[in-house]
């Protein structure tokens, strides 16, 4: 691959291959020192790593709606292998830090009118995002304090554990069939985990965005707060998760999802190769130019 991204972030990070990361010494419980804390930031997500309590929260900051960009990517997987490598942090929350919006999905201006290697380095990065976050050694709860269409509702279907502001304007599902646009088979494989082949089917094919109560029933989500307690649950969840030895809690984590993990780590070339036909089709390109439009004309 050309400079991919990844390359770059494996350079800067020194990240390990995924396979390996699998079979790292299990966690350390952090050591009985007065209370720590750690934050590091960069253009798109901020970090703050609670040491006494082995938890770091990461914001997403990228206004105004979270799309997962390029960039984006990047620095979400960048500061994911930090935390990953950290003996004193055990479980993330991953929550937004932009009003009303976990996240939108992933960045369609990448998807539109770009070159074919941009959309494999694109598409490698969405894949690592995903790889690395469903196979973390560390507790991952999303505390979903916005809406979260498509790529956001990924990464929040991602975690081992998912609790939604209780608002119902704020929705979550995987709308790419209102794009005219496919869910991949790990998009599908990570939704049929956490709901159901039943209530998968039906959502992918209409392309259902979920407001947070109806989310909530389906199981898309494992609980519903009111906003202002969703940091205070999302803490007491980890606290709840961490009480359990690590080892016994990662091997199974890894036997539960192995499978779909596999899956794509077999195909990922082919996988790269199908996004790119895809996205390159006229017929694509011009619902995606549409829906952006549509988005804009809301606006005015
Ligand atoms: C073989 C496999 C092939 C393909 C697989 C591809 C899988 C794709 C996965 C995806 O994630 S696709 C993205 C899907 N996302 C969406 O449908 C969300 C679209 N956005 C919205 O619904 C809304 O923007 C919102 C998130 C609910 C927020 O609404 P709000 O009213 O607060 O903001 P507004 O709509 O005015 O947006 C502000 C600004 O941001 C631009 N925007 C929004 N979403 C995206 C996005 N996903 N990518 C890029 N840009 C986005 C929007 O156009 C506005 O821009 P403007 O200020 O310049 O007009």
């Amino acid at each position: 691959m050309a400079a991919p991204a990844l390359a770059r972030c494996m350079a800067r990070t020194g990240v390990l291959p995924l396979g390996q990361a699998w079979g790292r010494a299990p966690r350390l419980p952090p050591s009985p020192l007065p209370a720590q804390r750690r934050a590091f930031s960069n253009n798109k997500v901020l970090v703050e790593l609670d040491e006494s309590a082995g938890v770091a929260t990461m914001k997403f900051k990228s206004p105004p709606v979270n799309s997962l960009s390029l960039d984006f990517l990047t620095e979400f997987c960048i500061s994911l292998e930090k935390l990953e490598n950290d003996r004193a942090c055990r479980g993330v929350i991953l929550t937004s830090a932009v009003p009303k919006i976990f996240s939108s999905g992933l960045d369609i201006t990448e998807m539109c009118g770009k070159s074919t290697e941009h959309y494999a380095e694109f598409w490698r990065a969405v894949q690592e995002m995903w790889l690395r976050l469903y196979s973390s050694n560390m507790v991952t709860v999303a505390a979903v304090n916005g809406s979260s269409p498509a790529g956001g509702c990924l990464i929040a279907l991602t975690c081992d554990y998912r609790i939604m502001a209780e608002n119902p304007k704020f929705s979550i599902g995987l709308n790419e069939a209102q794009l005219g646009i496919v869910a991949p088979f790990w998009f599908k494989d990570t939704f049929v985990n956490v709901v159901g082949h039943r209530v998968a089917e039906s959502s992918l094919q209409l392309g259902s965005l979920h407001s947070a109560p109806e989310a909530h029933r389906i199981g898309l989500v494992d609980e519903l707060v009111p906003e202002e307690k969703l940091k205070d649950r999302a803490t007491a969840v980890m606290q709840q998760w961490l009480a359990l030895p690590d080892h016994a809690r990662q091997l199974t984590k890894t036997m539960m999802r192995k499978a779909v993990l596999d899956r794509l780590v077999a195909h990922r070339e082919e996988d790269v190769q199908n996004f790119i036909s895809f996205i390159s089709k006229e017929s694509i390109q011009k619902s995606l130019r549409m829906y952006m439009e549509m988005l804009k004309k809301k606006k005015s």
